[in-house]
């Protein structure tokens, strides 16, 4: 793989990216590596200076170790004899020369991103369970449970981001396709738009599932607004967008499909019963439970408008993952499996045996009732779970094991209070990636907003106990919900990833202890 200078100012200056350059002799000159961190350079390097965290030197040290050309939005000394592509975007810059030195994969793939604050990767993965049906398992997948480039082992693997860095992103991708794989179906997470890690890059379609706050503060978003302005890009570059009709900011979320997609590309599906006289649009398709067991969820799908009759998709499906919330998950993902060629049995033989590390994992015990392991970790998504379990399960007595990260998402400790508060019977509080703070005191602040005489609550740091003391204070008819963690085996400690066992692990060890 290479590109050479030639082509890179060539691009930038379409772009209207390029503010100058420095170019030493011939621009010729062909690049045979990218990369936006010194630790990763070869010979012949076409070295990203980007990032709030960039320092001079690791261009410096970049130089050393092969890198012939920088892009930057400023000149650095330390890039003397260097070539210099001087930018007014960097992060822009790189996701376009990326593309083009990784020959643009994404025009040999099928390419579906999903956006929503819950269940893009729930969603993802039942789509990627669908569309393996149809491609032999040839489905990539990025997502932050784990990325798939290709089917042998080595091409899974985790990422540290939702959505890949536009570099990482496109090397992915040319893997995935020198893989023989077909379709690719992604996360497209807000900061992928606020970084411009897609910038450039049109699917054929893009999911919006719903928005509630999250994802607030220093690092991240400075508003709601802003949070939701970068997740409405994905449908501005979509060729198809399938959006929940029931998501909060609907008027605003349609509005930004009809941007750039005309509205009988656009499909809108419901609950049976969902109704908003102010839509613009008819409901393309509704959905219905039929029936929740403990291990089974039943729904049907119906098609409603003409535009959706297209689509042999109706019928009944069965998921091994429960939760009314997985029915929309499952049933964005098998519209999206439709518009992608697929029929309803095809699509059900996919989803059935679909299940996610980390998402309503459920073990049944004798004496304990029943015990949940799942991802739920703010105030939309622990509602969403609890008043699931209520509803379902004839008013169980709710105990749930939490805790909240340190250093992000610090509003949504007051989430947990009130979710906890308004459904739990009693909350075991606990340590979930304290990072630099101190978990005793997110405890505390979590505490300090629940209602005691709504939900008691215990304190306790280690998360082995208080799953412990939480599952054996649980009688037959109780549920246990063990929240936040998902299939994660570490604890982020002081910028550490301190290694944890695993809440299904301590789950399965307590109960056998327990019931032998
Ligand atoms: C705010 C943000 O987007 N930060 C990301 C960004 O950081 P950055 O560009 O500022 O880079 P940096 O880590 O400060 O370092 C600066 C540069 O120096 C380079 N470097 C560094 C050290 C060295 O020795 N040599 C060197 O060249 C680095 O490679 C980097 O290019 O680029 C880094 C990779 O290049 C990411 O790791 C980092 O993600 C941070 C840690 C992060 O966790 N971001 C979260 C908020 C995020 O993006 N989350 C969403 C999910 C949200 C959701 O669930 O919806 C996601 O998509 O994952
Ligand atoms: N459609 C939904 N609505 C509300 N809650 C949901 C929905 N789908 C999933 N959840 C809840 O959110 C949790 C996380 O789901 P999932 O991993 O699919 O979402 P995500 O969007 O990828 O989340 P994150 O951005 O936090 O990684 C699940 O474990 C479940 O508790």
């Amino acid at each position: 793989m290479s590109i050479s200078l030639n082509t890179c100012i060539l691009i930038l200056k379409e772009h209207h990216l390029l503010k100058s350059s420095a170019v030493q002799d011939t621009v010729q000159t062909k690049m045979e590596y990218v990369s936006y961190d010194s630790r990763d350079v070869q010979t012949n390097t076409l070295f990203f200076c980007k990032g709030a965290g960039f320092r001079p030197t690791y261009l410096s040290m970049a130089r050393e170790d092969g890198a012939i050309a920088y892009v930057a939005e400023q000149p650095y000394p330390e890039g003397k004899g260097m070539h210099a592509l001087i930018v007014r975007n960097v992060a822009k810059a790189m996701a376009l020369l990326s593309a083009a030195f990784y020959r643009f994969p994404q025009d040999d793939l099928f390419l579906v991103g999903f956006t929503g604050t819950k269940g893009k990767t729930t969603s993802a993965y039942f789509l990627k369970g669908m569309l393996d049906q149809i491609n032999g398992g040839h489905t990539a997948l990025l997502s932050s449970v784990n990325n798939i480039v290709g089917t042998a082992p080595e091409d899974t693997f985790k990422s540290s981001l939702t959505t890949p860095e536009s570099l990482d992103l496109f090397r992915d991708m040319r893997r995935a396709v020198d893989n023989g794989m077909t379709h690719m179906v992604m996360e497209v997470s807000s900061q992928a738009y606020k970084k411009n890690r897609v910038f450039g890059l049109t699917y054929d379609l893009g999911f919006f599932l719903n928005i509630s706050p999250d994802h607030i503060g220093p690092n991240e978003h400075p508003n709601f607004e802003d949070y939701l302005h970068c997740k409405l890009q994905l449908l501005v570059n979509s060729r198809k967008c399938i959006i929940n009709a029931e998501t909060a900011r609907f008027d605003d979320v349609y509005a930004a499909a009809t941007t750039t997609t005309n509205p009988d590309s656009i499909y809108l599906f419901a609950r049976e019963g969902f109704e908003n006289p102010k839509l613009k649009k008819q409901i393309d398709f509704r959905y219905k439970s039929i029936e929740t067991d403990l291990a089974e969820t039943q729904f049907t799908l119906e098609t409603v408008s003409p535009q959706a009759h297209k689509l042999p998709i109706a019928g009944d499906y069965t998921l091994q993952m429960i939760g009314d919330f997985n029915e929309t998950n499952a049933t964005g993902a098998i519209i999206g499996a439709g518009l992608a060629g697929m029929d309803h049995d095809s699509c059900a033989a996919g989803i059935r045996h679909v299940t996610i590390p980390g998402r309503m994992e459920t073990v049944t015990t004798k004496e304990h009732g029943l015990i949940v392991v799942d991802y739920a970790h703010n105030k939309a998504s622990m509602m969403a779970l609890m008043k699931f379990m209520r509803r379902e399960f004839a008013n169980p007595r709710v105990i749930v094991v939490v805790g909240a990260p340190g250093d992000k998402g610090i509003s949504r400790r007051a989430g947990f209070s009130e979710s906890l508060t308004a459904e739990a019977d009693k909350a075991f509080l606990t340590t979930d990636d304290p990072g630099f703070e101190n978990a005793e005191e997110i405890c505390e602040e979590i505490d300090a907003g629940i209602d005691h005489s709504k939900c008691a609550t215990v304190i306790e740091l280690d998360r082995e106990k208080a799953i412990h003391d939480a599952i054996s204070e649980a009688t037959a008819n109780d549920v246990v919900l063990l929240c936040g963690k998902g299939a994660d085996a570490f604890q982020k400690i002081r910028g550490v990833d301190t290694p944890y066992e695993g809440d299904m692990a301590v789950a399965r060890r307590v109960i056998s202890e327990l019931e032998k």
